[in-house]
């Protein structure tokens, strides 16, 4: 796979210090309190694993799996629920961990999913933010990096559901596009 990655943007080692600066901020703010972490599928699986193992607190954990990139490089612009959330969501406090928010729709979709469900406060932490692919306004409230306007793949980040198990995120050569 490394042979079809033209640009490593982050590397295995500035991923885990970032997972770890937002396991730790997390158990700042969170002391005392038990929130439920929801971790959105399948994209955000290895950055909810290595922030959980950061984060020193009574959390519950479930995922709910939404998708609108129907293969390719564009969001289809409708978000499809695939997987529901099983917690009762109702008063709690919950963090929605995500890999990316390029365009907002995803988490947008998400957001409203939990206020109708009740929740009583949603944050959301993301590994990547690309804020000039935004369509929706909408905000994280902890990033890893601001990430350029590309579309990039690994650890989680898929294309064409390929690439999620590279160890870093980068960008793909041209001809990988083409082919
Ligand atoms: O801000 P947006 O433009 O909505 O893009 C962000 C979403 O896109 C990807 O999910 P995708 O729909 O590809 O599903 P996946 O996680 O299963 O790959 C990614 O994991 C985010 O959930
Ligand atoms: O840049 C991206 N890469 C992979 N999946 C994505 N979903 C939204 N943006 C991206």
């Amino acid at each position: 796979m490394d042979n079809d990655i033209e640009k490593v943007l982050y590397s295995r080692e500035e991923i885990a210090g970032a997972a770890k600066r937002i396991g730790k901020e997390l158990t700042h703010d969170y002391e005392g309190r038990q929130p439920l972490v929801i971790s959105v599928l399948k994209g955000a699986i290895f950055f909810t694993v290595d922030v959980l193992k950061e984060f020193d607190c009574y959390t519950d954990i479930d995922f709910v799996d939404v998708s609108s990139y129907h293969g390719g490089t564009e969001s289809s612009g409708k978000v499809d629920l695939v997987r529901e959330i099983n917690t009762d969501i109702k008063g709690r406090d919950i963090i929605l961990i995500e890999d990316i928010i390029d365009t907002g729709r995803t988490l947008e979709y998400m957001v409203n999913l939990l206020k109708q469900g009740g929740a009583n406060d949603i944050k959301v932490c993301t590994l990547l933010d690309k804020p000039e692919g935004r369509v929706v306004d909408i905000k994280a409230n902890y990033v890893g990096f601001n990430v350029p306007n590309e579309f990039v793949v690994g650890y989680g980040l898929d294309y064409n559901e390929l690439y999620r198990n590279l160890p870093y995120v980068g960008i793909l050569k041209p001809a990988v596009y083409q082919k």
